[in-house]
């Protein structure tokens, strides 16, 4: 493992590299499981292995529970007071209260069901007018779970939700990759000279106009009653006018985003990863469409509940998460006490990036870890955390996604909807094997070319 002056060993906890040979995928792990990089400014550890990563997830959760500052989270996300990006403390644990218990609790989410039906019904519907032609899929996809996350957030109070979708894609464009303003913290004028900031000003404050309207729209205290389900604005300002919780109005807002920017994205990938998946896999496909069929016997509209015991349909979107992790390092943690790990000593502000697409393809612990085979998960237990860490795509520890529960749902409602009204090809005739999968990195890993598909409507009244 590389060093730097930061790094001092301390050698009665001499780092022992792990004894077997972990390996990306096919290819041999070159720099090992534990890694330290000198990224402009930023001192950071990578982990990429399932052992490593329980220890800074379980025994150094706590030192490694803070988040690094980010350029764009700091101007768009109003000063990192949202969950994702709020340092480790009081506010964040305030929120995170919120967040578990209030806006993605498993009664919320499933109290959300006829809007994910009724947005997956439009998409069927739409698709139904373009059958037999290529359908640019990719689009749609992201249009439809944005329009599910935008009903659950506002509720049917955002007149301009088609506009708050297409500035937050613009946003997604222009986050995540790269960023050298993000290494050199201390040179602010680096953030003015690349033009990111200008442009990220702009966004926030188009972003904060809509979400104004929508609050000060809002008609005041109207909770759950058989006809009005609370959207999840209407939850965060029912606390804060309980007084509960202390939160301004910024904080509503930067909540708000969140719940946004972190349902779209991330789903809307993983669906694009399952359908290509399945057209590579053209045998995997038709079994789950078979059960899918034979469970719905017909039936014209496809309620969530019908979805329950469709086991293979849930082992596709687990083996998905699993080789397509759409937040591959997870999001970045930061060292907020100094520890020892393997023996070394981390001093505070060290970044932490954990390889969690490493870790999902480890050989040691996924046999033929590059090929899509759901059944594997039939033999395996793991849920969305693996007991061994070898399963992270929600990530583990504090920090860890609240919201696997709601980005499942949000995958394997709209891909159940896909797989049974419609067969599915290639336009021009090409096969499964012809369909590229190069990745492309913004806010999440997304396919680089979209995902044209020819659709043909399945004939209900066979089964
Ligand atoms: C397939 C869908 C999703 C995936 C794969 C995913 C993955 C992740 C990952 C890897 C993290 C970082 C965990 C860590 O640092 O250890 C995270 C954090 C987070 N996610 Fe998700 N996520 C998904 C959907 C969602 C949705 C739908 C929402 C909200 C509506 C959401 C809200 C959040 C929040 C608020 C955090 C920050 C938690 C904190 O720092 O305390 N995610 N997610």
């Amino acid at each position: 493992m590389a060093t730097s002056n930061n790094w001092t060993h301390a050698s009665s906890h001499r780092f022992t590299p792990t004894p077997r040979s972990p390996r990306f995928g096919s290819e041999p792990l070159k720099y090992g499981p534990l890694m330290h990089l000198q990224l402009g400014e930023l001192s950071t550890i990578v982990i990429s292995d399932p052992r490593w990563a329980k220890e800074v997830l379980t025994t150094h959760d706590i030192a490694f529970a803070d988040r690094p500052v980010v350029l764009t989270t700091e101007i768009v996300a109003y000063q990192n007071t949202d969950v994702v990006w709020s340092p480790y403390g009081d506010y964040w644990r305030q929120l995170r209260k919120i967040v578990t218990l209030e806006l993605l609790s498993v009664k919320k989410v499933k109290s959300f069901h006829y809007i994910r039906e009724d947005e997956c019904y439009n998409l069927v519907a739409t698709l139904r007018k373009s059958a037999g032609s290529p359908v640019n899929l990719s689009q749609m996809i992201f249009d439809t779970i944005a329009k599910i996350v935008c009903r659950a957030a506002f509720g049917k109070g955002c007149k301009d939700q088609e506009e708050f979708i297409d500035i937050v894609k613009e946003l997604f464009k222009l986050t995540g990759g790269f960023d050298v303003a993000d290494v050199f913290p201390s040179k602010k004028i680096i953030h003015t000279l690349t033009g990111k900031r200008p442009k990220l000003e702009s966004i926030h404050k188009r972003l904060d106009k809509i979400l104004s309207d929508v609050i000060s729209e809002h008609p005041g205290e109207r909770s759950n009653t058989a006809d009005h389900q609370e959207s999840l604005l209407e939850v965060l300002l029912r606390l804060q006018a309980s007084g509960e919780f202390k939160l301004t109005t910024k904080n509503v807002k930067a909540v708000t985003l969140d719940m946004f920017g972190g349902g779209t994205d991330t789903s809307s990938a993983t669906l694009e990863w399952a359908i290509s998946e399945l057209i590579k896999n053209p045998k995997v496909l038709k079994k789950a469409q078979v059960e899918l069929r034979e469970a719905l016997k017909g039936k014209e509209r496809i309620l969530e509940t019908d979805l329950q015991d469709l086991d293979y349909l849930k082992l596709i979107v687990r083996e998905t998460l699993r080789m397509h992790l759409p937040l591959p390092l997870l999001f970045p943690r930061e060292c907020r006490e100094p520890c020892k790990l393997g023996g070394y000593d981390i001093p505070v502000k060290t970044k932490l990036l954990v390889n969690g697409w490493a870790i999902n393809r480890d050989p040691a612990y996924w046999p033929n870890p590059d090929s899509f085979i759901p059944e594997r998960f039939r033999s395996n237990p793991t849920n969305v955390m693996g007991s061994e860490y070898e399963y992270l795509p929600f990530g583990a520890g504090r920090r860890m996604c609240p919201a696997a529960v709601l980005g499942i749902a949000n995958v394997e409602v709209p891909l159940a909807h896909m797989l049974y009204y419609f067969d599915w090809e290639l336009p021009n005739g090409a096969k499964g094997e012809d369909l590229d999968m190069v990745e492309v990195f913004g806010a999440s890993v997304q396919r680089k070319n979209e995902l044209h598909l020819v659709l043909k409507p399945y004939n209900l009244a066979q089964n």
